[in-house]
């Protein structure tokens, strides 16, 4: 038997890398299978010069991918946990959550070790709200700017010296082997991570219960409840993935310690909270997370900033 895997994947270096990672070890479990990697581009790769705030949408880096697995051109797509929408559109799923990267964010400056370090009017380049909501609320006096771009184009913008530190998820950086720009880890105290960050999923057809075997071998029960939790709380608010919503769960010894965050941009309003319990309840803990939140105000931030983003 020679079947043949198609794994659609984005362009970028760092989407390129984590399909290759699944391919290795597709191919490790299974000798015999070829497995091929099917590489496009998507909207969210081709629009650059747009704070992706504004473009919005959901699905911006996963739209072509679901088209070609649709239409048979390919069997998976790797993905970014955190750049994953809430919905999955008919006929296809996540099937698998891989075992995650460290979830952190990074600090990577060539002259600052860390935030506290900064001086007043220091230009920190993030395009994500949520990293941008919580350095505002801690940081006021610090500039932010917005950053695009892949993982090399950013650092090179750095430093090209258009910014005194940028912010990065770790795992990005620990992939491309480029961990040692990492000048230090953020506390997640000081930035909670979005849900699902530093985490691989893995897309299928729903029908493909071929395609789900061979995958089995790949899934991490411990990481599959933390992102059950955090998505749980996402979805309960209806958030995107452009939205300034923290969701970090860890898990120890079968227990879920679940924290969440909403805010604006400026970090003028943020509200946390948090919850605990047993993994069975992973998913309805993050419903509750998500309800103690909106009953302190959640839905009115989110709201405004939506409305922003449509302006
Ligand atoms: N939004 C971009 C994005 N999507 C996934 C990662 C890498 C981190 C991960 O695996 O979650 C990044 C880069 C970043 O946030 O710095």
């Amino acid at each position: 038997m020679s079947k043949t895997v198609r794994i659609a994947t984005r362009k970028s270096k760092l989407a390129m890398w984590q399909a290759e990672h699944i391919q290795a070890r597709l191919q490790q479990l299974y000798p015999e299978l070829t497995v091929e990697l099917v590489p496009m581009s998507t909207r969210g790769d081709v629009i650059l010069d747009t704070p992706l705030a504004k473009i919005g949408g959901k699905g911006l880096f996963v739209k072509e991918l679901e088209a070609a697995m649709m239409e048979g051109r390919a069997d998976l797509a790797v993905h970014s946990m955190k750049d994953l929408p809430v919905e999955f559109p008919p006929g296809l799923e996540l099937h698998t959550i891989c075992e995650g990267e460290d979830p952190r964010d990074a600090f990577v400056s060539n002259t600052f070790k860390n935030l506290d370090e900064l001086p007043a009017g220091a230009v920190v380049g993030t395009c994500s709200l949520r990293r941008r909501c919580q350095i505002k609320e801690a940081f006021p006096q610090l500039e932010i700017k917005d950053l695009r771009g892949n993982v090399q184009t950013r650092l090179r913008k750095l430093d090209e010296g258009q910014f005194d530190a940028i912010i990065l998820a770790a795992s990005g950086l620990i992939r491309l082997e480029l961990g040692e720009r990492i000048t230090s880890f953020i506390p997640v105290t000081q930035s909670l991570p979005a849900n699902g960050q530093g985490v691989l999923g893995i897309e299928v057809r729903s029908d493909d219960d071929e395609i789900k075997q061979l995958l089995e071998p790949l899934q991490c029960q411990q990481t599959r409840y933390r992102v059950l939790a955090e998505r749980a709380m996402n979805r309960r608010l209806q958030g995107g993935c452009q939205v300034p919503i923290g969701a970090f769960a860890e898990i120890t010894n079968d227990q879920v310690y679940l924290r969440g965050l909403v805010g604006d941009p400026d970090g003028l309003q943020v509200i946390r909270d948090e919850v605990r319990g047993p993994v069975e309840d992973a998913e309805a803990l993050g419903i509750t997370l998500a309800e103690k939140l909106l009953a302190q105000g959640a839905g009115d931030i989110l709201a405004a900033v939506y409305q922003q983003a449509d302006e």
